[in-house]
């Protein structure tokens, strides 16, 4: 059993092939790190898995997908969004159901923003709002995560818990990272992307820094 086993993954822009083809397996349990170079690929890589993998996965994108004008409780919430009926939805935009405002808290605490709770989106701080989006994908509840650079606007101490906070709740991951120390630290397997197509893929164990910066 593979949390997926996808090939013929390729991309192209504009007439110019920028990505594969390329193949890649992932076992549950594997916490994959994709690295490379700006432009390597890494985001079309996952927003490529995404489509195949659908809703079995949590999607972090880079760009957050956050909808400005609503509170995070809303933001977080939609993390589930197509598991619930509509009625349910439109109820909750209203008046949101005691159990669905205390386990979207809950999350929020261990990403400490409980506080946030019913303040807009727009209104925080990019460090806030890629922690917003990564609580809804925690709140997704899905057993694998893609990830694009989910910490990139973290401090240190930050960045780290969640990195660890991610490997400990999703049982699968893919984590887009330019932080080359926190792929090793928390990932077990390094995928280098380079000219489009795999150049690394190794257990971090068997990797130091210094071999992956050979793809940059
Ligand atoms: N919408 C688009 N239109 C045209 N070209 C694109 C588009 N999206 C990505 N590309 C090109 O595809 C290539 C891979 O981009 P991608 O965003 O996947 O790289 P990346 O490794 O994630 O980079 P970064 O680390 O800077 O986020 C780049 O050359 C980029 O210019």
């Amino acid at each position: 059993m593979s949390a997926f086993d996808l090939s013929g993954l390729t991309a192209s822009f504009g007439g110019e092939r920028v990505l594969g083809p390329l193949a890649l397996r992932v076992q549950p349990g594997e916490k994959v790190a994709l690295v490379g170079k700006s432009g390597a690929g890494k985001s079309t890589l996952i927003r490529l898995i995404h489509e195949r993998v659908g809703r079995a996965s949590a999607l972090v994108p880079q760009e957050l997908g956050l909808v400005n004008a609503l509170p995070v409780f809303h933001n977080v919430f939609m993390g589930r969004l197509d598991r619930h009926a509509t009625w349910y939805s439109l109820l909750t935009l209203v008046r949101p159901f005691r159990a669905d405002r205390e386990a979207v808290r809950a999350l929020l605490a261990d990403l400490h923003l409980a506080e946030k709770l019913w303040t807009p989106a727009a209104a925080l701080s990019g460090g806030q709002r890629q922690r917003v989006a990564i609580a809804r994908a925690l709140y997704r509840g899905a057993p694998l995560l893609l990830a694009d650079e989910p910490v990139s606007a973290l401090d240190g101490p930050m960045a780290h818990q969640v990195m660890a906070l991610l490997r400990d709740r999703f049982e699968t991951s893919v984590i887009a990272l330019h932080d080359v120390d926190l792929a090793l630290a928390y990932c077990n397997r390094i995928v280098g992307i380079q000219d489009g197509g795999i150049a690394l893929d190794a257990g971090a164990d068997r990797l130091s820094a210094s071999d992956i910066m050979s793809l940059y």
